[in-house]
């Protein structure tokens, strides 16, 4: 077992493994044996990359990119996309003093003079006549005051009773919207950054936008590579179901991607190649063959095709064997995840979840600090990513972040546990104590 380790992560800084064990070709005898294509010899001046730690693995990752050039949206396409410059109101929210209630608009101390006419509606075009000195006048929400109103009287606190409106006496401004009470025209509502929410969205259609300057979504394409998946129905003849295919492309549009396509390549090199030398994604994610197989091609194809690593491994369990290269040519990133799922959901948030906040121009994401609900036990030497419930809300003795607690069915294969998660604890070298403070990667939502 060792070995095998060693081996996997001498191949992962860029040596050979001592010996290489053929680990899938007997596993399915109903699939051909991919034959072994030898690793193409290394040019002379490239360097071996040595393992990152989990936190430079991020902050590489991050850097490796810039944001993608901004295009012009209109508001109902631009959902998920980040703003390319901050949103700047257009006009005074509210453009105009409003009513807060339905009642009647008044002027000074009550009992009040009913004016007459209709009333004011929302929306209705030209300006209200003037309220004159003790006057009252029916009004609805969203209706702009007429000049003279001191106050918005509620519907429910007064009483109309031949011509004369009588009621309490409301504080001066009561239920008045005041023009520009939100924000003055030119104000701004939002950072340049910001990943646009449905908030977000309507936020911009007040302040007067119809359309807006956003970073496009990045591109991704998903390679999923592994003879031995099936696609549908049960595990058979040491064949096991994809789950990473149905996985990765939806967590990649949770964390901002648009998912261009995912292909079940096998173990085929050939494929391998043409799929990422044809691709046009701004940022192409590979599942399986990293580490030291006889079937994994991931590495060799890179090489091949001159493409630069920027990391080769990371200190982190699981997922260490992940890697980050840059294409020539147009630099575009090739994420290869670890075959094993919870392994590959590591090299999601370590590696793409950066990667697609700098295409689209965000901040880097970050942790937030919680309290451990019981002892995490750390790896000696290597950050441990464990499934956490961490329930909204659970204060906890830390101080508001809530209490984190380990869930069970984390190993690297499992998806069990990461699938009842609400975060990932980013536990160091050595764990976490009980009561201690632990960070936490959120894990994207829906
Ligand atoms: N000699 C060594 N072998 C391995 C090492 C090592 O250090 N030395 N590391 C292990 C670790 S840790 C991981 S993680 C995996 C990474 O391997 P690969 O990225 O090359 O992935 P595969 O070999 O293709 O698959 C590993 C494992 O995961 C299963 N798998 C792959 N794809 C999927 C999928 N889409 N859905 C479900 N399961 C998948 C695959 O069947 C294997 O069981 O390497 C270890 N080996
Ligand atoms: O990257 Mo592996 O998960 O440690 O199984």
């Amino acid at each position: 077992m060792t070995d095998e380790f060693d081996d996997a992560l001498a191949l992962a800084n860029g040596h050979r493994p001592h010996e290489r064990h053929p680990r899938r070709t007997q596993e399915h005898p109903t699939t051909p044996a991919a034959p072994v294509i030898p690793d193409p010899p290394r040019a002379p001046d490239e360097r071996p990359v040595p393992p990152h730690t989990w936190e430079s693995a991020r902050t590489v990752a991050y850097r490796s990119a810039v944001p993608l050039t901004p295009r012009r949206l209109p508001l109902d396409r631009a959902l998920g996309h980040t703003l390319a410059a901050p949103l700047t109101a257009l006009t005074d929210l509210p453009a105009f003093d409003t009513a807060a209630m339905d009642g009647w608009a008044v002027n000074g101390p009550g009992p009040w003079e009913l004016a007459g006419g209709p009333g004011l509606l929302a929306g209705a075009p030209g300006h209200p006549t003037r309220l004159g000195d003790g006057q009252a006048l029916r009004i609805a929400t969203g209706a702009r005051v007429p000049e003279g109103t001191t106050a918005v009287v509620r519907a429910e606190n007064a009483s109309a009773r031949g011509g004369r409106l009588s009621g309490r006496l409301p504080r001066l401004g009561a239920d008045i919207r005041p023009r520009a009470q939100e924000c003055r025209s030119g104000a701004e509502l939002l950072p340049s950054g910001t990943r646009l929410t449905p908030a977000a969205l309507g936020l911009a259609a007040a302040a007067g936008y119809d359309e807006l300057a956003v970073h496009p979504l990045p591109r991704a394409e998903v390679l999923v590579l592994g003879d031995e998946l099936l696609h549908h129905g049960l595990p058979h003849d040491g064949r096991i179901r994809d789950a990473l295919g149905p996985m990765t492309g939806p967590w990649l549009a949770a964390l901002g991607a648009e998912v261009l396509v995912t292909r079940r390549l096998g173990d085929d090199a050939d494929a391998l190649r043409e799929a990422v030398e044809t691709s046009r994604a701004d940022l192409i994610v590979t599942t399986g063959g990293t580490a030291a197989g006889p079937v994994d091609h991931l590495r060799s194809t890179l090489r091949a095709l001159h493409a630069t690593t920027l990391i080769s491994g990371v200190t982190v369990r699981p997922g260490h064997p992940m890697l980050l290269a840059e294409l020539p040519e147009h630099g575009t990133p090739v994420v290869g995840l670890p075959g094993n799922p919870l392994a590959a959901v590591a090299g999601l948030l370590t590696l793409a979840a950066p990667l697609l906040h700098a295409l689209s121009g965000r901040m880097p994401p970050v942790t937030r600090t919680a309290t451990a609900g019981e002892a995490f036990g750390g790896h000696r030497t290597d950050t441990h990513l464990v499934p956490v419930r961490c329930p909204a809300g659970d204060g906890g003795s830390g101080g508001g972040a809530g209490v984190a607690v380990p869930l069970n069915y984390a190993g690297p294969a499992m998806l069990r546990g990461i699938a009842a998660a609400s975060a990932l604890a980013v536990v160091p070298p050595g764990g976490v104590a009980h009561h201690d403070p632990v960070q936490l990667l959120e894990l994207p939502p829906a």
